[in-house]
């Protein structure tokens, strides 16, 4: 039954090959000229029909599913650029699994592949048909394969030997700090000018199956997703918690920093099941047991005022719109700004509105770790490019909780925050990755601090008492103006009218603060994003979008 099966998608799969290496046979004929048992010829149209029409779909989703990477299977050894065979074969099992007759048979590796992630897939292919997602598949680009020595199980001269035995050659570390992008030739690896333990090998390359890979000596993470361990740097003794850990690449490389004799500790925070299966699994096999452990929770459930009292260290890479991975979505990692600055243009299908969820989600987060009593750093990441989620969290952060401020994080990587003039204060202590001059994903990182008390306290005396109202008085500094006074303004007024539509709301916020429309507009977004409790008598105030 498997093998008749298998055999099916095996013809399936050389029909599609075929029509693609010679254009002027055409489908028809092929599946015409197939040898196929009569009771299987229908199938076999319907199979190579469908996965022919829903190419981009079935990619779109294995790919969002880390699939793409995983089908260069265990048994390639470097460099394995994966076969195109495989790659059809997959649509053709995709195919069967999601749109067709919805069933996984047959006998090969791929069929396997499948049928172990067939429920998950299924979750992948309905949210993106929720949220509307785009299904244009764009083929990965050409990021180098990124490799990091985790140094709980290995060190860098073990990972310099295993290449070495491959007959890789490692070539000099390059680096001019304006240039800051990889280019590695085949059969060379190089090691990264600004991440410790992190070496490059050539785009195509696939370690997947490689002994060093399997046994969690080395792992194979992004250049850009390594930049928020490095961000936080938390000594061997930190008490540390990681609030969005799976599947674990930062949790584990935080750890892998900390050393394999730290004394601290890593609690890892992550809230959906199938996914604290994966972290728990991935910390035992990267050596972390006992040392860093895996919590499967919302850590907005934290009581701030009872648990994770010690904790001194945190990571917070929360949920987010992903629209810097173009290794995943071919989406742009250009910075996208619309006509006004404060507009908010997303690419691959994530909305505006979800955007705004998100940041915040994002804020929230951070403001609750910020409350842990010995909380001093903490590093913030994203792999979006947009500024909603990245410079515009960092400034509602810092003006809603003043007693933290945003420091250089990764001093050495060149390309820091967005030129503009409201993020002034902190755009040159935050990174920003760009795969055109990077080599790598889109991505953003800040490393927050707590301030001395001493300084703390220093600020409060330079501040007048009155300085808020001065802000008012002084319609250019509309910065000044706190979050609170704001929130505090807004619940008023929608406290008197019952509701309001934002357009009113942003014109009495102009009025009242003598602030142009336009940075009332702006302003009116952060209250909204900083608070997710606008409550009034215990209700949460409804602002009603414009008709
Ligand atoms: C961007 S991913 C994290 C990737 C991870 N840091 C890594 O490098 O492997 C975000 C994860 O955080 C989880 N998450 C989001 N909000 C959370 C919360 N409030 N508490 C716990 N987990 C959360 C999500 O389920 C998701 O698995």
């Amino acid at each position: 039954m498997a093998r008749n099966a298998q055999n099916l998608i095996d013809i399936a799969t050389n029909i599609l090959l075929t029509n693609e290496r010679e254009h002027s046979t055409g489908l028809k004929n092929l599946l015409y000229d197939a040898k196929v048992a009569a009771g299987q010829r229908s199938m076999l149209f319907a199979m190579v029909n469908g996965a022919f029409k829903e190419r981009d779909q079935l990619f779109a989703v294995a790919d969002e599913e880390g699939l793409m990477d995983a089908v260069a299977l265990p048994s390639s050894l470097l460099p394995n650029p994966l076969p195109k065979r495989d790659f059809t074969e997959l649509q053709v099992v995709l195919y069967e699994a999601l749109l067709g007759s919805r069933r996984v048979r047959g006998t090969s590796a791929i069929v396997d592949l499948v049928k172990g992630r067939k429920a998950s897939l299924q979750k992948t292919l309905a949210s993106r048909r929720k949220r509307g997602a785009t299904n244009k598949y764009v083929p990965k680009v050409q990021m180098p394969r990124y490799v990091r020595v985790n140094y709980l199980l290995s060190s860098d001269a073990e990972a310099e030997e295993h290449l070495k035995s491959y007959g890789y050659d490692f070539v000099p570390k390059f680096s001019t700090s304006s240039d800051n992008t990889v280019n590695v030739a085949k059969n060379c690896a190089q090691w990264d000018p600004v991440v410790p333990g992190l070496f490059a090998l050539a785009p195509g390359t696939s370690m997947h199956g490689d002994e060093l890979v399997e046994s969690g000596a080395l792992v194979l993470q992004d250049r850009s997703s390594c930049l928020t361990a490095l961000a936080l740097s938390p000594p061997p003794d930190a008490k540390c918690v990681d609030t969005c850990s799976a599947p674990g690449n930062k949790t584990m490389h935080v750890a892998s920093l900390m050393g394999p004799n730290a004394t601290g500790s890593v609690s890892a925070f992550e809230r959906s099941h199938q996914r604290y299966l994966t972290l728990e699994r991935r910390i035992g096999v990267q050596g972390g047991e006992g040392f860093v452990k895996p919590i499967e929770r919302d850590f907005m459930s934290v009581d701030v005022n009872s648990e994770f009292q010690d904790v001194t260290h945190i990571i917070i890479d929360p949920s987010c719109s992903g629209s810097g991975l173009v290794a995943s979505y071919g989406a742009g990692t250009k910075v996208e700004l619309g006509e006004d600055e404060n507009d908010i243009v997303t690419s691959n299908g994530v909305d505006e509105e979800t955007v705004l969820e998100l940041a915040r989600a994002q804020t929230e987060l951070i403001l609750h770790a910020m409350q842990l009593p010995s909380a001093k750093t903490i590093a913030y990441s994203t792999c979006s490019v947009h500024r909603t989620e990245n410079e515009d969290v960092v400034l509602n952060v810092l003006n809603s909780n003043p007693d933290w401020e945003c420091v250089p994080a990764v001093p050495k990587w060149p390309h820091r925050g967005l030129d503009i003039e409201e993020f002034k204060s902190f755009a040159s202590n935050v990174c920003r990755a760009d795969y055109e001059k990077d080599s790598t994903n889109g991505f953003f990182v800040a490393r927050f601090e707590k301030k001395e008390k001493d300084e703390v306290a220093k600020n409060d005396k330079v501040v007048p008492k009155d300085v808020e109202k001065d802000a008012v008085e002084d319609a250019t500094s509309a910065v000044d103006i706190s979050i609170k006074k704001l929130t505090r303004a807004v619940k008023k007024m929608v406290k008197e009218a019952g509701e309001l539509k934002v357009k009113k709301v942003r014109k009495r916020l102009a009025a009242e603060f003598k602030i142009d429309a336009k940075v009332a507009k702006k302003r009116l977004k952060e209250v909204v994003q900083a608070s997710s409790k606008l409550e009034i008598d215990g209700k949460k105030v409804k602002l009603r979008k414009e008709d």
